[in-house]
């Protein structure tokens, strides 16, 4: 009876150890796939890139799709304090300026300012895998070491929040390490769960959260991250996940972008968000592949 209960404790503690996983995937490949596991240490040593320099490059691509679509954003920066409108204003009144003289608004597409802005451009399409469906790869462009790559869209629930529903046969719920899952399926009730909580949160022009990533062109095109599939043996990956806690600091006119809300409107704390970080240099026509097995040691 002791041996069971010991058994038991060590298969419990074992599963609590997994950082990442999607459900059912692991539990069907794990002895497939053991030679792609990572290892960690301990959670606090999980971070390959600080998270300033994270906060730093979704400012920059976030900032450079808002001046794209100033025109569309009057009435939020009406309500921005004056520093923040002086940020946008020179754009603001050449924009202005441009539209009396009826010269034409070259608009960019979001893959574009991505190229632009950290040098790269990531789209999907049918995995090199067989039978692994779509994938995410480099379509433009290289990816440095360290780079933020990607981001994992979807609606945040804390441990004790319900996902039962959602998650039945669902591979897009990611696990963070501290239990915080990430359900980043575009279809079904968990797109109707998010686009709920998105409206929920929205205070007149003040979005908290961009739900164009449940589309075919999501207006943050980082916002791909759930379909990057699993490494094989055959292929390492060339990514790995990150936890980013939105800071409080972060610019109120950028959060539109961020492809988060959380499920509960009370919930404590900070946005969680979950980046893709570039492990070694990536070139244009690579399919990026991340780990979905990490232990904690
Ligand atoms: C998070 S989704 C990734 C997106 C998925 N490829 C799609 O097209 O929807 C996880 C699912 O992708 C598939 N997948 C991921 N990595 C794979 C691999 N290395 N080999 C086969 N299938 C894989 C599995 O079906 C898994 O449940």
């Amino acid at each position: 009876m002791r041996q069971w209960r010991s058994l038991l404790q060590s298969l419990i503690c074992k599963w609590k150890s997994y950082r990442h996983r999607f459900v059912p995937w692991v539990a069907l490949n794990l002895s497939r796939n053991r030679r792609t596991m990572r290892y960690v240490q301990d959670s606090h040593c999980d971070k390959l890139v600080p998270d300033t320099e994270v906060h730093t490059a979704l400012v920059k691509l976030f900032r450079a799709i808002f001046l794209q679509n100033l025109p569309s954003q009057n009435e939020l920066l009406r309500m921005l304090p004056e520093a923040t409108k002086s940020i946008y204003r020179p754009r603001f009144t050449h924009d202005h300026q441009s539209k009396n003289r009826s010269e034409s608004h070259v608009t960019l597409e979001a893959g574009e300012i991505l190229h632009s802005t950290l040098g790269f451009c990531i789209d999907r399409a049918p995995s090199y895998l067989d039978s692994a469906g779509i994938g995410v790869f480099v379509s433009k462009g290289h990816v440095q070491k360290g780079a933020v790559v990607s981001m994992y869209p979807g609606t945040v629930y804390q441990q004790y929040e319900p996902i039962f529903f959602q998650s039945i046969g669902n591979p897009f719920v990611f696990r963070c390490i501290d239990g915080i899952f990430i359900d980043g399926n575009d279809k079904g009730i968990s797109k109707s769960v998010y686009r709920s909580c998105s409206g929920r949160d929205q205070l007149g022009p003040l979005k908290m959260c961009d739900a164009s990533w449940l589309s075919a062109f999501p207006q943050n095109p980082l916002a791909v991250g759930q379909y990057v599939n699993n490494c094989s043996n055959e292929r390492a990956a060339n990514v790995c996940y990150q936890e980013f806690d939105v800071p409080e600091y972060f610019p109120v006119e950028l959060r539109q972008y961020l492809p988060n809300i959380n499920y509960s409107h009370d919930s404590q704390g900070p946005l969680r968000c979950v980046v893709l970080i570039a492990l070694r240099d990536i070139d244009c026509g690579e399919e990026l592949f991340s780990n979905y097995f990490t232990i904690v040691q």
